[in-house]
């Protein structure tokens, strides 16, 4: 890690540059000197002042890039009319037509119509629910306005701006840097992976995208500090050149989405086969070649699910908006299905189980031992300087706690504000002389700075790697040499800190001389004086418990990989509730010494785990160890160092409040409330969302087995049993009737028990035996049962015997019209009970409330206007071919809906009757 403060401002001009872009609005010129550019921009090193950004921003408008060129919506509705299965649909139109029955024909047209229609709703919102989630996540930038240093939105950053870049930061628009260094990855913009180094002042010609001293929108700060001007934002970045003639990455289909996708087909063509097989059939029974031809498109046109993909697109994409409003921001669709199936989940401490609103607990001084911080902090003045100078946050105002920076620095400061010190960062700053940052590897900072007693060396950082630094502790009498029985003295200390939760840090310092100032780490952090141990307090979030206490009940196992002690993690783990089934603690040391073999064991045991002392490095290690033993990871980072993990695990999770750009941008999902109970409320959103899926595919598969029967009734009898249903009434069915209810169920609330069953493996589909049998074998022949019986009973009862005609013109013929309207009608109450059955895949129906999915209310509100129009309505007689029913048949057909609702509820209940308890699957 290097330490680039930010160096002297430069104003050196480079040689003559190539011009950007072809095409490119003509900027200011990158080559001139230094101070002729501050002039074309109109700005300076103190920035700009308020009135004129703002003024800027209404001239050259948001830095931000055009929206993604959507399709048109023609092109996006036409697109629905003529996928494959649309497709399809058009074909047996045309026969229709072909077969005289432009009815038919017409019908058809009208059922890719509305479906092309409803498609088309569902996809747009789809896309705004994805789009509206940048809402969410503001990208914030830090400028320089008036000489102060000042967070914004990244939209309002304008020309002449001098924004301030450091570590994790992503770069909000192109710009030349004026001071200091910094590791650049642009992999966004170039595809090179390897991070370049960009420093203010040299300038040598060449292409723009490898000049050393230009940053561009798009790419992130990887390491080190330094500031630029802005010379272009919005459009008239590089990457703003680039988007404008390739437009933005698509929706990429989800595993869920593929394989409904297959599904979808297989059904198709199943579809396809039964139609073609009819035909035939048909003809045998004795229908005519035309009658034949009419079912046999009437049976491809009811099976074809054209809604399925849609319908699923929409409902990953509301169960991201309900996300969003809970937390968590999801960057892809399909991250909802895996974060169902989630096995795993690898969390750091600080922020996601605690506060991270730290303060100081206790103080230990070799002198005095253990004591309170505020009241002995003036007794231990060179901690408190410590404190004070080591620093880079900003406590203006001790007494409120409140300022900006790290929460361990500013608990400190609050220390060093208790023994009377000025923790204002101004005042330090005038003092620095050097500066060696906070190195996550290192677990030290170090600063050389002027003080009244001159130029002293003031260390940081985790007690290992400051007393490893050290050569002398201070003791009452004064300096005395840090011997073995000192050390573990201090590291008895530390240990009985920690105990407490505490997070431990030294401080530490020397006397220096002007030699330190250019030094090199190494040499600075060396011959220190231990001066005191602070253990400071950050308290488990209250949510993180419970969110624990689920996590574990629905069989997912929760690691710590934390930069902390290990004593300081464990009993923060043990507060929450991580490790109530065992625990085990290992040490980035041990953790390093251990083979593949042996980690893989260690993970496989099934303890819960507390990681400490790891160095980022090693979370991508675990993570990948993980992966091999197949566990479905979720694991949080903040850091840059975090981006590789974050990328390898199933459900990267980034932290919205604390993290930095580059962690977010490799994530998956980002808290906005860094709360490690979200990732739970995600998980349990995500079997919520999939449950869904699998509820309305059940609800679309049932239906097609009472519409079947019919015909097989027919066929089978060799037309001895008339047609039970026209191929006008399916469709009426397939129209009408049965999208709003689907649609309905893809909101259902979450099942009870949602998150007391073992995850979802991997592997498994979403359509399964279990599922299959329930929405043939079950929902499907009891409704064509009662169905097909309601039909032969309204036939008998006018005086039908079996190969007796009803064709037109038979004295039968008007009791057959009424007949087949009580199929179509029976079908239609026996979806209204596979809608309520569909609710719940094991509860009863009592434990999710019946009022608890209004929308299916008002789905099947819709569907029973429908019904009564085409029933009652006259035009719609003539049409469907229907005949009014009387209230007594009414109400015989009615109870098809509890009858079909009932058996499956009963199958529940048996089922219920015989799942094993969770005790005795996968315990954690
Ligand atoms: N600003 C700082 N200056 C010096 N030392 C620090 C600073 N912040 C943290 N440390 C030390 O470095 C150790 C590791 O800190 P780091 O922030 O990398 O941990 P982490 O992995 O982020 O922890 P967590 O999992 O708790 O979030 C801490 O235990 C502390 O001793």
């Amino acid at each position: 890690m290097p330490s680039t403060a930010e160096g002297a401002t430069t104003g050196v001009a480079g040689p003559h540059h190539p011009p950007a872009a072809p095409g490119a609005v003509p900027g200011p010129d990158l080559d001139a000197p230094l101070d002729r550019l501050w002039h074309e921009l109109r700005s300076g090193p103190e920035g700009l002042d308020e009135r004129d950004a703002a003024r800027r921003l209404q001239v050259q408008g948001p830095n931000a890039l055009p929206a993604r060129s959507r399709a048109s919506w023609p092109r996006a509705l036409a697109r629905q009319v003529v996928h494959p299965l649309a497709l399809l649909l058009w074909a047996a139109s045309g026969l229709a037509l072909l077969a005289g029955t432009p009815v038919l024909a017409a019908a058809i047209v009208v059922v890719v119509l509305l479906n092309a229609g409803l498609a088309f709703w569902q996809e747009q919102h789809a896309e705004h629910a994805v789009a509206a989630l940048e809402a969410y996540l503001p990208a914030r930038t830090r400028v320089l306005r008036g000489g102060v240093a000042r967070e914004i939105p990244a939209v309002e950053v304008v020309t002449g701006d001098v924004v301030l870049l450091g570590e994790g930061a992503a770069v909000p628009a192109d710009g030349r840097l004026v001071s200091g260094a910094v590791e650049i990855d642009m992999s966004a913009l170039t595809g090179e992976s390897v991070p370049v180094a960009r420093r203010a002042g040299a300038h040598p010609p060449g292409p723009v995208l490898e000049a050393p001293d230009l940053v561009f929108r798009g790419t992130t700060c990887t390491v080190g500090s330094a500031r630029a001007v802005v010379t272009g934002t919005g459009v008239h970045t590089e990457i703003g050149r680039i988007a404008a003639l390739t437009g933005h990455v698509g929706h990429r289909e989800s595993p869920l989405e593929v394989q409904v996708r297959r599904v979808a087909w297989l059904i198709a063509a199943v579809a396809l086969g039964t139609g073609a097989a009819f035909l035939p059939i048909g003809l045998l029974a004795g229908l005519s070649f035309t009658a034949a031809l009419v079912f046999a498109i009437g049976l491809l046109v009811a099976n074809v699910p054209e809604g399925l993909l849609p319908t699923i697109t929409l409902a990953l994409a509301a169960g991201v908006r309900s996300l969003a409003r809970h937390g968590a921001v999801i960057r892809r669709l399909s991250a909802v299905e895996t974060l169902g199936s989630t096995t795993v989940i690898c969390t750091d401490k600080t922020g996601t189980l605690t506060r991270n609103r730290m303060r100081p607990h206790a103080l230990w001084t070799p002198a005095r031992g253990r004591g309170d911080p505020d009241r002995d902090a003036s007794a231990a003045p060179q901690a408190a300087r410590v404190a004070q100078r080591c620093s880079d946050a900003d406590l203006p105002n001790p007494a409120r706690g409140t300022g900006s920076g790290d929460p361990t620095e500013l608990a400190l400061l609050v220390f060093a504000a208790a023994a009377g010190l000025d923790t204002r960062a101004a005042t330090r700053l005038r003092d620095r002389r050097a500066v060696h940052p906070f190195d996550p590897v290192l677990t030290r900072m170090s600063t050389v700075d002027d003080t009244p007693d001159g130029l002293a060396v003031h260390t940081k950082g985790a007690v290992e790697a400051v007393l490893e630094r050290c050569t002398a502790l201070r003791r009452d009498g004064g300096v005395t040499e840090l011997d073995a029985a000192g050390r573990a003295e201090v590291l008895t200390a530390t240990a009985d800190l920690a105990a407490d939760g505490l997070r431990v840090l030294a401080l530490a310092g020397r006397p220096a001389g002007p030699g330190d100032v250019g030094a090199d780490r190494a040499a600075v952090e060396s011959g220190l004086v231990l001066e005191a141990l602070v253990g400071l307090v950050d308290p488990p979030r209250p949510s993180v418990r419970p969110a624990v206490a689920r996590c574990h009940a629905a069989g997912i196992a929760v690691h710590v990989v934390t930069g902390d002690h290990p004593v300081t993690a464990e009993a923060v783990a043990r507060a929450v509730g991580i490790g109530a089934h065992g625990l085990r603690v290992v040490g980035g040391a041990e953790l390093a010494g251990l083979r593949e073999g042996a980690l893989d064991a260690l993970l496989a045991a099934g303890d819960e785990i507390v990681f400490a002392r790891v160095a980022p490095e090693q979370k991508l290690r675990i993570v990948e160890a993980l992966g091999h033993l197949g566990e479905v990871v979720a694991v949080t980072g903040d850091g840059v160092n975090d981006a590789p993990a974050l990328r390898r695990a199933d459900i990267g999770v980034a932290m919205g409040a604390s993290g930095t750009d580059v962690a977010r941008e490799a994530a998956t999902m980002v808290l906005t409330d860094d709360d490690f109970a979200t990732i739970e409320r995600a998980v349990a959103e995500g079997r919520r969302v999939y449950d869904d899926v699998r509820k309305f595919v059940l609800y679309i598969f049932a239906h097609a087995v009472p519409e079947v029967v019919p015909f097989l009734v027919f066929a089978l009898s060799g037309g001895a049993v008339p047609l039970g249903l026209t191929v006008l009434q399916i469709l009426a069915i397939d129209l009408g009737t049965e999208t709003l209810p689907a649609l309905a169920l893809g909101r259902e609330p979450a099942e009870p028990g949602v998150m007391s069953r073992p995850p979802r493996p991997r592997s498994e589909g979403v359509i399964r035996p279990r599922m299959l049998w329930r929405a043939w074998g079950l929902l499907g022949l009891t409704s064509a049962a009662l169905t097909t019986g309601a039909f032969l009973v309204v036939l008998l009862r006018a005086g039908w015997t079996p190969g007796a005609p009803t064709g037109p013109g038979s004295a039968l013929h008007p009791a057959y019209v009424e007949a087949t309207t009580a199929t179509f009608v029976g079908i239609v109450a026996c979806q209204i009970g596979t809608a309520f059955a569909a609710r719940t895949e094991h509860a009863s129906l009592r434990s999710v409330g019946l009022g608890t999915n209004p929308l299916l209310w008002w789905g099947i509100g819709f569907e029973v206007l429908v019904t009564a129009a085409v029933v009652y309505l006259p035009v719609a007689q003539h049409l469907v071919g229907t005949a009014p029913l009387d209230a007594a048949t009414v109400a015989l057909l009615l109870c098809c809906a509890p009858l079909v609702w009932g058996v499956d509820e009963l199958d529940r209940w048996r089922r219920r009757r015989h799942v094993r308890p969770i005790s005795e699957r996968r315990t954690r």
